[in-house]
């Protein structure tokens, strides 16, 4: 559904050059529900605005939907649907109104415009609002709006650039509860952004990581949490005496780099805690070593960025996810 190689945008500001997005590869299978992550400023706009027609490459190359960005852009506007961060739909007309120009934009008759209205209406649980102003809307009930905008005309892929971002915890999962009934429905592929690293992590089949406008990581959620995070244990001591005796013995299970003590707190990221929980208590008994408390903990995605970059993805964000 996508393929693109050493995808490239620079932007020249006061005359310097930043490489806002710097060879990018990537192939989307169709049917696929994919998370971009990366902090502010990683190149994900620029990416997908790149994808969607919107934004000339600097160089390289993509075919999206099977049209090819540089030589037919409105192959590609033709057979996907963008969500983008700002709302779509106008202040001047009513809802269903919206809708319906948007079909007629897309070249549907006036009836089959209407048609499709009221079809992605009713999809996205928007119909009491029909005969309203898109301004009169809630956050949520108009961020609903704006991805019936970009379903009117039923693409194969959608592109959402932060569907979730500045809504309240309970609009999110509403929200999300649409995306993923709509794909079922209409088996869509779907490429969003997000900053709510919890949702990617529950929602998406494959995380891809973009940092200084290159791809960092690709993989499930799972994969990458497994191969560059690993689980962690932490076990408390009654002194800090034994507790570095027992940061010691960690480091006989884990890489001497990946063992932290904080006074009578050890932590340790070893590939699977549950496995390495028992060895380790046992490994301490034997070192004369009395745990208070041990506990595992499985990462989380934010894990796996400050793995990769010693960041956290969480520096830039001001908002807290839901739990
Ligand atoms: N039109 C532009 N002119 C100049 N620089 C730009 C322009 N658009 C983006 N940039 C720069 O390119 C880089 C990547 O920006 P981009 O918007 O793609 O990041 P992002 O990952 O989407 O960030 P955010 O999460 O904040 O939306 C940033 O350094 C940004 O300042």
């Amino acid at each position: 559904m996508i393929h693109a190689r050493k995808l490239s945008r620079n932007f020249t500001v006061k005359k310097e050059t930043i490489e806002a997005v710097r060879g990018v590869d990537i192939d989307v299978p169709a049917g696929q529900l994919i998370a971009f992550l990366g902090p502010n400023g990683a190149g994900k706009s620029t990416t997908l605005r790149m994808l969607t027609t919107l934004l000339p490459p600097t160089a390289g190359t993509a075919t999206v939907a099977g049209a090819d960005i540089a030589t037919d852009p409105a192959g590609v506007r033709a057979r996907i649907g963008y969500v983008g961060q700002k709302n779509s739909a106008g202040e001047d007309y009513r809802v269903r109104d919206e809708l319906v120009a948007q079909g007629r934009s897309y070249g549907f008759t006036w009836a089959g415009a209407r048609r499709r209205a009221d079809e992605v209406l009713d999809r996205l649980e928007l119909a009491p609002f029909a005969k309203r102003k898109p301004g009169t809307l809630s956050g949520g009930q108009r961020r609903r709006l704006d991805i019936a905008m970009g379903l009117v005309h039923r693409p194969d892929l959608l592109f959402l650039d932060e569907p979730s971002t500045g809504l309240d915890p309970q609009s999110r999962a509403d929200i999300w509860a649409h995306i993923l009934r709509l794909r079922g429905e209409y088996g869509m592929t779907l490429f969003l952004t997000t900053h709510y690293l919890e949702e990617a992590d529950r929602m998406a089949e494959r995380v891809v990581v973009i940092d200084h406008g290159q791809i960092i990581a690709d993989g499930t959620a799972e994969q990458l949490k497994q191969d560059l995070a690993g689980d962690h244990i932490t076990v408390t001591t009654h002194d800090e005496a034994d507790a570095a005796t027992a940061a010691e013995v960690a480091a006989r299970f884990a890489r001497p780099d990946a063992v932290s003590r904080d006074g009578t707190a050890v932590r340790a990221r070893v590939p699977h805690a549950t496995a390495a929980l028992p060895e380790y208590l046992r490994a301490l008994d034997e070192a004369g070593v009395k745990a208070a408390t041990a506990d595992t903990e499985r990462p989380t995605l934010d894990d796996v960025f400050l793995a990769l970059t010693g960041r956290s993805l969480r520096e830039n964000d001001t908002e807290t996810p839901a739990a």
